[in-house]
This record gives structure tokens, C-alpha cells and sequence, in this order.
């Protein structure tokens, strides 16, 4: 068979950390993937004992079972969209950027994971200059949510303006296109995100903030549902739009996991009375 046909279901990959409770990292990317209908493979960079409540305990992956396994899957599958999350600390930052430029794995989507939202840190600090100096620059899109954001731009945010001048700021230092989450911004009642494209045009998506605590792997969700439409060939735009209106709908068709801050509902179907514009 020519390889165009052994590979020519779309398949896409998440370069992230696992969560022991199911409902961030590698598992909500591959439950998303898996709903967009597009195959998922994972490169597993870190283990982490988690549940709703929290992160117990977290293991980076060494080096050499790293690029093992980049090396199997670039080998072997067809990757047309990939997607970073918890990247753990310096070694593992720099060992992904590595694989990165090492292999095609098709466009890249960047979730800059610091801190779980159980308080946890994902990413070391030292790590931060490394995501922004070596892991940015590669980046097709990059997803940071507020407090990432003003930890790669040094900019306070606190109103939409700033969000403006970070996604600018951002861009400068080598993102094609930035998209700024605004879900840790409680006070409004309509959760809005921000996206600067690489042309130039920019524009704000929002959609009725949920009143829950069950948003455990919102930007995870998120990430991946873009890096699925890009891998089945939308363009960015739509991608963001359709992703938006994804974990619109994995917020509002909650599900009762946990006693904590509780997973998304990863097969809830997207409708057209998400609220999103
Ligand atoms: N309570 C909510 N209601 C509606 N939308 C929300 C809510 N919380 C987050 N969102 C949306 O979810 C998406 C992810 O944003 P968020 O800022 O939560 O990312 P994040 O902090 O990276 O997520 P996580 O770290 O949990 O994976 C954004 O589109 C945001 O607007
Ligand atoms: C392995 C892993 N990756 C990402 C997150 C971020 O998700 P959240 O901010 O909802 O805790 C997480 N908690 N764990």
C-alpha cells in the first residue's frame, strides 16, 4: 500500500503530562481529539498523581524515553497538528524543543501549562525563560491563559486593553498567532478571549461565564479541540471559534466527577445555544 494510504486518517498528537483523575493533561486531550474525530497519539513528557482535589506528586520523564518517543511515533504515524501542555521544568522544555525541530510534526499549538488550578505548579520557574526563548519561537499558536500570560510578557493584566498589548507583545517575540483566555477573569459575566492573528486582524470571542467549579482542563480542552480542526484543515479562526464553542458546551453538559475542581464533559455535543459570539 503507498504510504499516503496507510496514513491517511488525521491524525493528531499531544505532547503533555498525564493526569491520574482523568480530567486534564494527556487525558483530556485524547478525549477531545477523539470527540473532534481525529486519531490521538501521546508523547507522555511527565506522570502526575492527581485528582479534582489537587496534584500529590508529579515525575518528569528522562530525556532518552522522551525522544524514544518521538522517535516511534514520527517513524511510524503521519502527525498533521500537534500540541504542547505541562512541560515540567528545563530539561524536559528543552528536550521537547529538540524533537520539535528534530521531526515534522505539523503545526504546533502551544498551551504554556504553569499552574493547575488547584495551585500546583507545572513548570518550574526557571522553566519560563526556556518556554519563552526556545518553545515560543516554534509556536503556530499560542494559548496562555491571564496569569501565563503576564508571566511571559512581565505585562499586568488588567483589563481587555492589556490583554491587546500582551497578545502584541507575544507576537513580537516570534508566535504567528496568540490567543489570550480570559476564563480567569471572574468579575465579568461573559468569559472572553482574545486572539491576534498572524495578519494582523484580531477579534474577541466571548460566552456566558458558567457559574461552576467543574472547569478542571478548560485550556487543555480547548488546545486541543484547535489543534484537531487546524489537523482536519480549518484555518485558525475558525478553529478557535469551534473550540470555543467545544468547551462551552464540556462546561454546560457538566458531569459529577470528583470533590473538587470536577472535569469537563467531554462528549457533550456542541449546540447553537452555546452564547458564543
Ligand atoms: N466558568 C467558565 N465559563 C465559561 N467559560 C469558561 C469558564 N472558565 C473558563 N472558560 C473558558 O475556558 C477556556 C479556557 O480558559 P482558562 O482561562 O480557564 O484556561 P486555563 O486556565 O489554561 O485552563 P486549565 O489550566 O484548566 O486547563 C477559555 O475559552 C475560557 O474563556
Ligand atoms: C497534567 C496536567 N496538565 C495540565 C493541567 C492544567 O489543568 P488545570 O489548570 O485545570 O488544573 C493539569 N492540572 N495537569
Amino acid at each position: 500500500m503507498p504510504d499516503e494510504a496507510i496514513n491517511s486518517t488525521i491524525q493528531t498528537l499531544t505532547i503533555a503530562g498525564t493526569d491520574s483523575g482523568g480530567g486534564a493533561g494527556v487525558m483530556a486531550d485524547i478525549k477531545t481529539m477523539q470527540e473532534r474525530h481525529v486519531f490521538a497519539a501521546a508523547v507522555v513528557v511527565a506522570v502526575t498523581a492527581q485528582n479534582t482535589i489537587g496534584v500529590q506528586d508529579f515525575m518528569a520523564m528522562p530525556k532518552k524515553m522522551i525522544d524514544e518517543q518521538f522517535a516511534s511515533v514520527a517513524s511510524d504515524l503521519k502527525i498533521r497538528a500537534c500540541k504542547t501542555g505541562m512541560l515540567a521544568d528545563v530539561a524536559t522544555v528543552e528536550a521537547v524543543v529538540e524533537n520539535l525541530k528534530k521531526y515534522d510534526l505539523g503545526t504546533l499549538t502551544v498551551d504554556p501549562v504553569m499552574i493547575a488550578k488547584g495551585g500546583a505548579r507545572l513548570l518550574s520557574e526557571d522553566a519560563i525563560s526556556t518556554v519563552r526563548d526556545k518553545l515560543l519561537p516554534l509556536a503556530d499558536i499560542l494559548t496562555p491563559n491571564l496569569p501565563e500570560a503576564e508571566e511571559l510578557t512581565g505585562i499586568k493584566i488588567e483589563d481587555r486593553d492589556q490583554m491587546v498589548v500582551a497578545a502584541k507583545k507575544l507576537q513580537a517575540m516570534g508566535v504567528k498567532n496568540v490567543l489570550i483566555k480570559g476564563g480567569h477573569q471572574t468579575e465579568s459575566d461573559r468569559s472572553a478571549d482574545f486572539t491576534l492573528l498572524e495578519n494582523g486582524q484580531s477579534f474577541w470571542i466571548s460566552a456566558p461565564r458558567i457559574d461552576t467549579v467543574r472547569t478542571h482542563g478548560t485550556g487543555d480542552t480547548l488546545s486541543s479541540c484547535i489543534t484537531a480542526e487546524i489537523a482536519k484543515g480549518a484555518d485558525v479562526q475558525t478553529a478557535i471559534r469551534t473550540g470555543k464553542k467545544y468547551v462551552q458546551a464540556t462546561i454546560a453538559d457538566g458531569i459529577q466527577v470528583g470533590h473538587g475542581h470536577g472535569p469537563l464533559n467531554h462528549w457533550a455535543k456542541i449546540t447553537d445555544e452555546e452564547g458564543v459570539k
